[in-house]
């Protein structure tokens, strides 16, 4: 079903990213790296998440570790913990903190499992619930992103490929909405990019 591993390219320069020379200031605060992974790191995390139990939360398929926020009982300052992040996501932990990317590890992990045609729309991470950096790693296939402006509408799309990292923080966190159309394929600086089964795994430290 992977069909991206298939050759697997042996070293990580080998691979380009279609985002090279994108300019991604328009959106302060929003760091795209391609290729934070190796493709025998992402085939392990993708066996590693596909032996774990899913739930089948919204239209795809989850998983939840660390802390899972209940919304609606926010109220209450409420949210269940379910244990301790799993230690497939140490290294990937370690990783952005060598990288300096955060300034407190994460405490929670959302696995998002996407098949072709399904998305999630657009939105800002709940602001109160979790502090300010938000990390997204790409495991599969590609896709678009969509970035709107929630005040001047202006719209931004990166196409997000797989083993990369999105980093939001500061204005791409707060003042830009972020989400995934429910489509089958992408068409990004004029190629056509077929989706296949995507994980993303967004790390997030809850806020009490
Ligand atoms: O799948 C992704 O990369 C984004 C997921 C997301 O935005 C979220 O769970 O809040
Ligand atoms: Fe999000």
């Amino acid at each position: 079903m992977y069909d991206l591993f298939n050759p697997v390219p042996e070293n990580l320069d080998d691979i380009p990213s279609i985002n090279e020379g994108v300019n991604l200031s328009a959106i302060n605060g929003l760091k795209y790296i391609p290729n934070f992974i190796t493709c025998a790191e992402e085939k392990n995390l993708i066996n590693e998440v596909n032996s774990a139990t899913w739930l089948n939360d919204l239209k795809r398929r989850v998983q939840h570790y660390g802390y899972k926020y209940d919304y609606r009982a926010r109220a209450l300052n409420y949210s269940m913990y379910l244990g301790d992040l799993p230690e497939w996501a140490a290294p990937f932990i370690k990783r952005i903190s060598r990288e300096n990317l955060i300034k407190k590890d994460p405490d929670q992990l959302i696995v998002n499992e996407y098949l072709p045609g399904q998305g999630i729309a657009n939105h800002v991470d709940c602001q109160p619930c979790f502090d300010e950096t938000i990390f997204s790693l790409s495991l599969g296939s590609t896709c678009l992103m969509d970035f709107v402006n929630v005040q001047s509408k202006d719209v931004m799309a990166l196409l997000l490929e797989p083993r990369s990292l999105l980093v939001m923080s500061g204005e791409a966190r707060y003042g830009w909405s972020h989400g995934i159309a429910g489509r089958k394929s992408d068409e990004y600086k004029g190629q056509n990019f077929p989706r296949s089964t995507r994980i993303s795994l967004t790390f997030r430290k809850v806020i009490f």
